[in-house]
C-alpha cells in the first residue's frame, strides 16, 4: 500500500522531513543522544567520518569505528521528539521512497541511547553508568500506538499500575530492553527500571517555584519493588525509545550517565566526565 504524501513527507532533495537524511545515510548501528552538542563528542572517536548533516535539533554524523559503520544522531528532549526520530529512522530503512511502499525485507537497527539521568536510589551514586532493563513511560506517547506486551512486561506493569494508582490521569507503559544488547553493551553495568517523565521539573518531582501537585514523587518511585525489579533513575526518552523500537522491529538499549542523585539532593560538578565515560563504554562494546 502506497503511503500518502501527507503521512510520509519527503523533502524536494529526497530526504526525510525532519531528520534531513537520505535512505542509505543510516548505519545499522545508531547511537542516539539528547543533546545536539553530544553528537560530536561521540563522533570524535570515529576512525573516519563519512558525513555530517542536520536540521533543527536533529544532528547526524555517520562514520566508521574500525570497520563498523555507525550513525550518531541527536533527538533533542522528550518523547514527542522520539516519535519523530523513530518513525523517520524506520522509514529511511524500511520504506522504498520511490514507490512509498514498505519494503519486503525489513531492516532491524541496533539503537543505543547515551543519555543523562538522575538516580532515585541511595546506592546508585552520581557517576554510575546504568543500563535500563525496562523503560517505564509516564508520558502519553504510547496512548497513540497499538503495542503489545510480553507476559513479563504485562505482570510487571500490572504491579506498577497498582503501586502508582494514586497518580491520576497517567496511563504508564512499559517495555523491556533488547536482551542481547542489555547483556553485551550493558554487561557489568548497574541495571534497573528507568522512568521516562514528560518534563524535567514537577514531572520528575522537582520543585523550584511552581508548586508540585504530586507529593513525594521520588519516594513513590524509589519504593516500588516487584521481585528483583526496582526503579533506579529518571529521564525523558528511554520508554518511548524502547516502546517504538519494539513496535517497529528494532533493537534498543538505553545507557544512562547518572548526573544527579535525587535522594542525596546532589548534581554533578563534572557532568561531561560522566558522559564521556558512558560514550567510551558504548563505543568499545558496539
Ligand atoms: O542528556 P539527554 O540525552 O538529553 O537526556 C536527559 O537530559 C535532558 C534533560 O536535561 C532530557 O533529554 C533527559 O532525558
Ligand atoms: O535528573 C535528571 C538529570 C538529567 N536528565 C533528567 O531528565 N533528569
Amino acid at each position: 500500500m502506497k503511503i500518502a504524501e501527507s503521512d510520509l513527507i519527503i523533502n524536494p532533495d529526497g530526504s526525510i522531513y525532519h531528520l534531513n537524511l537520505l535512505p542509505g545515510d543510516v548505519a545499522d548501528t545508531v547511537i542516539t543522544v539528547g543533546d545536539p552538542d553530544r553528537v560530536g563528542e561521540v563522533s570524535k572517536y570515529f576512525d573516519r567520518i563519512e558525513f555530517k548533516k542536520g536540521k533543527r535539533e536533529f544532528i547526524t554524523h555517520t562514520g566508521f569505528v574500525g570497520d563498523k559503520r555507525v550513525t550518531v544522531l541527536s533527538t533533542g528532549i522528550g518523547t514527542d521528539n522520539i516519535d519523530i526520530v523513530f518513525n523517520e529512522l524506520d522509514a529511511l530503512v524500511n520504506i522504498d521512497f520511490e514507490t512509498r511502499e514498505v519494503k519486503k525485507d525489513l531492516t532491524s537497527l541496533n539503537i543505543i541511547r547515551v543519555g543523562t539521568s538522575g538516580a532515585v536510589q541511595p546506592d546508585v551514586p552520581m557517576g554510575t553508568i546504568l543500563a535500563s532493563s525496562f523503560g517505564l513511560g509516564m508520558d502519553a506517547l504510547m496512548n497513540y500506538y497499538i503495542h503489545e506486551l510480553s507476559g513479563d512486561e504485562r505482570s510487571l506493569l500490572d504491579d506498577i499500575k497498582i503501586h502508582f494508582a494514586h497518580l491520576k490521569n497517567i496511563n504508564p507503559y512499559l517495555t523491556s530492553a533488547n536482551d542481547v544488547l542489555l547483556n553485551t553493551i550493558g554487561k557489568d553495568m548497574e541495571k534497573g527500571i528507568t522512568v521516562t517523565a514528560p518534563g524535567f521539573y514537577a514531572p520528575q518531582g522537582r520543585q523550584v517555584r511552581a508548586k508540585n501537585a504530586v507529593p513525594d514523587f521520588i519516594g513513590s518511585i524509589n519504593s516500588f519493588k516487584s521481585n528483583q525489579n526496582r526503579i533506579t533513575n529518571l529521564e525523558m526518552e528511554t520508554a518511548g525509545i524502547y516502546a517504538l523500537a519494539k513496535v517497529l522491529g528494532h533493537k534498543a538499549l538505553s545507557v544512562n550517565a547518572i548526573l544527579a542523585s535525587r535522594v542525596k539532593l546532589e548534581f554533578s560538578k563534572e557532568p561531561n566526565k560522566i558522559v564521556e565515560k558512558a560514550i567510551k563504554m558504548v563505543l568499545e562494546r558496539i
